[in-house]
């Protein structure tokens, strides 16, 4: 089986093309090859498939073989992989993901894509939308006990479910112990994506993710954007902001006129390979 394994601000993905021919076991390959010890190594797997509803279709899955229905990061990376390989010649596509369609424009220099820009959609605020156990028509900083202690989050789905709280010193958190805790909390039904975002002024936010099914990441574009549109809701942020990751920055704004999330950033392809199942599977399960 051919890979490519690509990221987006350090937030990395082992991406195959099944535009001819899709994966029976997607959730099970994910697993297998995103081990960083046993296996290639990654934050989980990205396909890319035809689709009737846009040009092409992705369908993203966590490290430990979870389906998530959107990725920020990974669908960037999706449009550098098309342009690329020759799939297109366009620079500006769509992309259907857990079966939302999402636009994109890619920057082009000398052949090479420099940036990609996607329109997110609208972000979702209804807890039994979102979800999210609690009342009203939003969750802004509203109270989560956890592990005994009181944090105030607001609640935002991106297409997939996350949880903003903003706080000081996020580079002393210990997000591995805490980030577990968030994802598997009895508030959320499907899990969560929890973010850990310190203000640094009206137009930056330093942002650490502890994503459902992949734990600490080096970034989360959905979580980025989830972050401004929590920074706004709670008077913390202008509407174009740039959230700084552990892997880098992406530039965000939430538009006023159509409501609409816009991300902008990076797409890298690291390397290509080959891998047997049959023998990524004994490597990594030793059977
Ligand atoms: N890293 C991604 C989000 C991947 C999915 C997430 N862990 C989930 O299960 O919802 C991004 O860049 O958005």
């Amino acid at each position: 089986m051919k890979f490519t394994k690509m990221h987006g601000i350090g937030n990395d993905y082992v991406y195959m093309d099944c535009t001819k021919e899709r994966l029976e076991n997607p959730g099970e390959i994910a697993r297998l090859v995103s081990d960083r010890h046993k296996g290639i190594g990654s934050d989980g797997l990205i396909l890319i498939q035809s689709s009737e509803e846009a040009d092409f279709e992705m369908a993203m899955y966590n490290a430990d073989g979870s389906y998530g229905k959107m990725c920020g990061n990974g669908i960037r990376c999706v449009a550098k992989y098309v342009y690329d390989n020759g799939l297109t010649d366009q620079t500006e596509i769509s992309v259907i993901s857990g079966g939302a369609v999402k636009y994109l424009k890619l920057t082009v220099e000398d052949g090479k894509v420099q940036k990609v820009r996607v329109n997110m959609g609208e972000p979702i605020l209804k807890p039994d939308e979102i979800p999210v156990v609690g009342e009203g028509d939003k969750l802004v900083a509203a109270p989560i006990v956890v592990d005994n202690q009181v944090y105030e989050m607001t609640c935002v789905s991106m297409g997939n479910p996350h949880a903003v709280v903003f706080m000081n010193g996020v580079d002393d958190l210990k997000i591995e112990e805490i980030g577990p805790k968030f994802e598997r909390h009895e508030r959320f039904p499907d899990r969560v994506n929890t973010e850990f975002v310190e203000r640094m002024d009206h137009k930056n936010l330093k942002m650490r993710v502890w994503e459902r099914g992949s734990g600490e990441t080096m970034a989360c574009g959905t979580g980025a954007c989830a972050t401004a549109v929590a920074a706004i809701l709670n008077g913390y942020a202008e509407r174009e902001v740039t959230v700084h990751l552990l892997g880098g920055d992406l530039e965000i704004c939430w538009d006023e006129t159509d409501n609409c999330v816009y991300m902008t950033g990076p797409a890298a392809t690291a390397f290509t390979g080959e891998f047997d199942p049959e023998e990524l599977r004994k490597s990594v399960q030793g059977r």
